[in-house]
C-alpha cells in the first residue's frame, strides 16, 4: 500500500512560516468518508426542517464568535488582507443565517389531476451525499455557500478543499461538527486524487477552480450521471464610458484588479474605455495601482498582498514580459513572500495570454474602444462569460450592456468583484458548467424534483 502524500500549508506572506503538515486522506478514505455521510443521511433528513435550521443557525453563531481568528487564519494561511478576511468571515456567517431559512420554505406545489378526483404533488428531495471540490481564494465562503443549501436540504456533505487552504478547511469543519449530527459534514484533505476518489463515490458534485480541472470534474461525474456543477476562471472587462466619473471609477477598478492580488475568478482584468475617456482612464487607473497599498496582509491597510505561491507570483510577472507596453507596475517587489505589483499594460499583441487566459494576479489589460458597440465586442470577445463592469451616467448606455453583454453578471456602476450570495452566481461558456450556484437556485440543484399521484382507493 504506498502512502499518501503530505500536504503543506505555507504563509504566502513568510514562506518560511508553515501553518500545517498533515498527510492527504487517500482515495480510500474519502470513499469511506462518502459511505459514512450516506449512513448519516436518513437522520439528518427525517429529523426534520426544524433541527436543520436550528443547526445552521449555530454554525453562523459559531463563526461569528470565533470571527477574529478565523479573519486571522485565512490572513495566514491564504494571504488575504485582513479587513477582505474579516469581510469574507461576516459574509460566511451571513449565508450560514440564509440558508437556514430554507427547510421551511415549500418543496413543491400541488396541482389538479387531468381528469377524475385526486391530487398531484411536486417535492424536491436532496440526491444522498454532496461532494464539494473547492478553491484556496475564499477558503470559508466558498465551502459555505455549496454546503449551506446542501446541507438545508436534507444532504449530507463530503468536502475536499485546496491543499493550500487545508488549515482554514479542518477549523471550519472542526466547527460544523460541533454544530451537526455525526457525519453529516467530513472535510476529506487531499489534492487531485481524493477530488478524483470524491466524484466517484458521491450523488452530486459541485466544483470551484480552474476551467482546465473544472472540465476533468464535469467530465467525470457526467460519465456516472450525477449532476454536476462547476464555477471556473474569468477575464473580467470593466468598460468605462467618457461620462463616468473618472477619478472615482479609477479607484474602484484598481482595487478590483489588485485587490487580494487579483486572486479572485471575479477580478478585472480587462479595462475597456471608450472614445474620449482613453486619456483619463490611462493616467488615473495608472496611477490608482501605483498608489494601492501593497504588503503584509496582517496590516489593516493592505488591499494587494501576495500571491498564493511562488508559481503563481512567477507566472504573472512572466506574463507581463510578453509584449506590450507596461504603464504601472510590472514587476515583483523585492521583500520575502510572493508580491507582484499592481500592473497595467497596454498595446497587447492579438492572441497575447492576459487576452486569452485567466492569469489570477494583480493586472490588467488596457483595450481602447472606438464605441460603446465597439466595446462590448472587445469584452466578449475571449472564452469566459463571468462578470462585466459597465461605468457610466448614461441609462441607455447601462440598458445596450445588459441586453448585448455575453457574461452571467453585468454590473452597472459597481466593480466586477463581489457577490450577493442571495442572488445566483455563475457565468457563460468556459466560466461556468451546470446550474447556477447561490441564491435560491443552489436549493433546487442540490435537489431533485418528484412527481407524486394521489388517487383515491377504487378511482382507477
Ligand atoms: N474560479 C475560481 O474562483 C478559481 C480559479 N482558480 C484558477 O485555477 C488556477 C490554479 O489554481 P488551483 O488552486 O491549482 O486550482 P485547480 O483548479 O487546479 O484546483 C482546484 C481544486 O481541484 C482539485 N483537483 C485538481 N485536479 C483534480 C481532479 N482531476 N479531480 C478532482 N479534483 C481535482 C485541486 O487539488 P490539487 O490542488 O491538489 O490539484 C483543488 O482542490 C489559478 O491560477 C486560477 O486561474 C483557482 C482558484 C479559484
Ligand atoms: O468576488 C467575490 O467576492 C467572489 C469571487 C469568487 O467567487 C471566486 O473568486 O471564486
Amino acid at each position: 500500500m504506498t502512502t499518501p502524500p503530505s500536504l503543506v500549508s505555507r504563509n504566502p506572506a513568510d514562506p518560511a512560516d508553515v501553518l500545517l503538515r498533515v498527510a492527504a486522506s487517500g482515495a480510500a478514505a474519502v470513499a469511506d468518508a462518502v459511505v459514512k455521510a450516506r449512513d448519516a443521511r436518513p437522520g439528518w433528513l427525517d429529523g426534520g426542517a426544524g433541527a436543520r435550521s436550528a443547526a445552521l443557525v449555530a454554525v453562523a453563531e459559531a463563526i461569528e464568535a470565533a470571527a477574529d481568528e478565523l479573519a486571522a487564519l485565512a490572513v495566514r494561511e491564504v494571504g488575504k488582507p485582513h479587513t477582505e478576511a474579516r469581510a469574507e468571515v461576516a459574509r460566511t456567517a451571513a449565508i450560514w443565517r440564509y440558508y437556514a431559512q430554507a427547510p421551511h420554505e415549500p418543496t413543491g406545489a400541488v396541482h389538479e389531476p387531468f381528469g377524475g378526483p385526486g391530487l398531484l404533488l411536486t417535492r424536491r428531495r436532496p440526491y444522498g451525499v454532496a461532494g464539494l471540490i473547492t478553491p484556496w481564494n475564499f477558503p470559508f465562503a466558498i465551502p459555505s455557500w455549496k454546503a449551506a443549501p446542501a446541507l438545508a436540504v436534507g444532504n449530507t456533505v463530503v468536502l475536499k478543499p485546496a491543499p493550500e487552504a487545508t488549515a482554514c478547511a479542518l477549523r471550519l469543519a472542526e466547527i460544523l461538527q460541533r454544530a451537526l449530527p455525526r457525519a453529516v459534514f467530513t472535510v476529506a484533505p487531499g489534492g487531485a486524487a481524493e477530488g478524483g476518489a470524491l466524484i466517484t463515490s458521491s450523488d452530486v458534485v459541485s466544483f470551484t477552480g480552474s476551467t482546465a480541472v473544472g472540465h476533468e470534474v464535469v467530465r467525470a461525474a457526467t460519465a456516472r450521471g450525477i449532476p454536476v456543477q462547476a464555477e471556473m476562471g474569468g477575464l473580467n472587462a470593466a468598460i468605462v464610458l467618457p461620462d463616468a466619473d473618472i477619478e472615482r471609477v479609477a479607484a474602484h477598478i484598481a482595487a478590483a484588479i489588485a485587490g487580494y492580488a487579483g486572486q479572485k475568478c471575479t477580478a478585472t482584468s480587462r479595462v475597456i474605455p471608450v472614445g474620449a475617456a482613453l486619456h483619463p482612464v490611462r493616467e488615473a487607473l495608472a496611477a490608482a495601482l501605483r498608489e494601492l497599498p501593497v504588503g503584509d496582509p496582517s496590516d489593516p491597510a493592505t488591499v494587494c498582498g501576495p500571491l498564493i505561491s511562488e508559481q503563481a507570483r512567477d507566472r504573472v510577472t512572466q506574463a507581463t514580459c510578453r509584449g506590450g507596453a507596461v504603464l504601472a507596475g510590472g514587476n515583483a517587489p523585492r521583500r520575502p513572500g510572493w508580491y507582484a505589483t499592481p500592473t497595467l499594460v497596454e498595446k497587447l499583441p492579438p492572441g497575447h495570454e492576459l487576452l486569452q487566459e485567466e492569469v489570477f494576479g494583480p493586472v490588467a489589460a488596457l483595450l481602447p474602444a472606438d464605441d460603446l458597440a465597439h466595446a462590448v465586442r472587445i469584452a466578449n470577445s475571449v472564452p469566459y462569460g463571468l462578470v462585466t463592469s459597465v461605468h457610466t451616467a448614461d441609462l441607455n448606455a447601462a440598458l445596450h450592456g445588459l441586453d448585448h453583454l455575453d457574461t452571467g453578471m453585468v454590473r452597472v456602476n459597481a466593480p466586477s468583484t463581489g457577490v450577493d450570495f442571495h442572488l445566483p452566481f455563475g457565468g457563460t461558456k468556459a466560466s461556468s458548467h451546470g446550474a447556477r450556484e447561490q441564491g435560491r437556485a443552489a436549493l433546487d440543484f442540490y435537489t431533485c424534483t418528484r412527481t407524486y399521484t394521489l388517487s383515491p382507493t377504487g378511482a382507477v
